[in-house]
């Protein structure tokens, strides 16, 4: 059997009952190490914890030699398990789909994941549209899909939900050339790089999706003893200083309710300009769809 287990956010005691009695059931037990990571605990951590040992499994096992991780799974226990929950990226269900192609059985044991925590800055998980990822630009890499995601978000009044990019064990294009396998130290992209390249692209595009002015809040290590919310416009957290990863940020939908700006203001950097922002971000939207007309009727 492939279990999937999810290892929560930040604690190695944030694992459930159920998964830790799988995971020390197990023949093998990896450890997925490129998505996210845990981070109140490092892999001797969890050995320890758990008194079984961890492999780490990177993208390139993940992805091109699954075979190996998925070897005897018919036969013998193993686990895979990942930081959040393991539905909470895109990439787990290809491993999901290639164990049921080979006939072995897998099972998915959850856990808390930034997809439902993110709730804890106060805003709606039913308010939420679509999540975008936004990755490391290069100068001649910017892929600006996220924007067309966000426009839709906005326009029907939905908070959008910006994952940051993650970069571990990446070779430089030098080392990779030269077939060195030689990696860079892990890079994790915090809130000021991300408002930035988020009106870079505003800049570029040019479509008024949102602006320095659009109201946001930073979620800066959710579910650890260091977490932190920021409210403020897009413009004000390219400036700010948002520390250890990790990191996401949330632009808000003009469909926000009164008890999620009650509850935000409480993270605001400045109360009243946060207010103003949000007031003018609601007006902006009911002057883009004013209230349909009743018609009098006529006796
Ligand atoms: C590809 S997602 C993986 C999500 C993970 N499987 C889960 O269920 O939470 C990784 C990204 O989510 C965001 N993220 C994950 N955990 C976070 C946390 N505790 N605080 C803030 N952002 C987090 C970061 O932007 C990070 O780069």
């Amino acid at each position: 059997m492939l279990y999937l287990i999810g290892l929560g956010l930040s604690s190695v005691e944030d694992i459930t009952v159920r998964g830790l009695k799988v995971v020390q059931k197990c023949a093998r037990v990896y450890l997925e190490a490129y998505t996210s990571i845990l981070m109140a605990a490092s892999k001797e951590d969890l050995e320890s914890f758990y008194g079984r040992e961890v492999i780490l499994a990177d993208r390139e096992l993940v992805e091109s030699s699954s075979g190996t991780i998925l070897d005897g799974a018919d036969r013998v226990d193993v686990a895979f398990l990942v930081v959040g929950d393991p539905f909470g990226a895109t990439t787990h269900t290809d491993l999901a789909i290639r164990a049921r192609s080979l006939g072995i059985p897998f099972e998915a044991i959850h856990n808390a994941s930034i997809m439902n925590a993110v709730g804890a800055c106060g805003l709606q998980l039913y308010n939420f549209g679509q999540t975008v990822s936004l990755v490391f630009f290069t100068d001649n890499w910017k892929p600006d899909s996220f924007y067309d995601r966000i426009k839709e978000n906005r326009k029907i009044g939905l908070h959008t939900l910006v994952l940051l990019d993650i970069k571990v064990k990446e070779q430089s294009f030098e080392n990779m050339a030269r077939g060195r396998m030689i990696y860079e130290p892990p890079r994790y992209m915090n809130i000021e790089t991300a408002a930035s390249q988020l009106l870079e692209i505003e800049d570029f595009r040019n479509e008024k999706v949102y602006t320095t002015e659009t109201p946001c809040v930073s979620v800066s290590r959710l579910g650890s003893s260091a977490q932190k919310f920021v409210a403020a416009t897009l413009g004000e957290l390219a400036e700010i200083e948002s520390g250890e990863p990790l990191h996401s940020l949330v632009i808000l939908g003009h469909r926000i309710h009164e008890m999620e700006i009650e509850y935000l203001l409480e993270f605001a950097t400045s109360k009243t300009k946060y207010q103003r922002a949000v007031e003018a971000e609601l007006e902006a939207a009911k002057a883009m769809h004013p209230p349909a007309q009743v018609e009098e009727a006529e006796d």
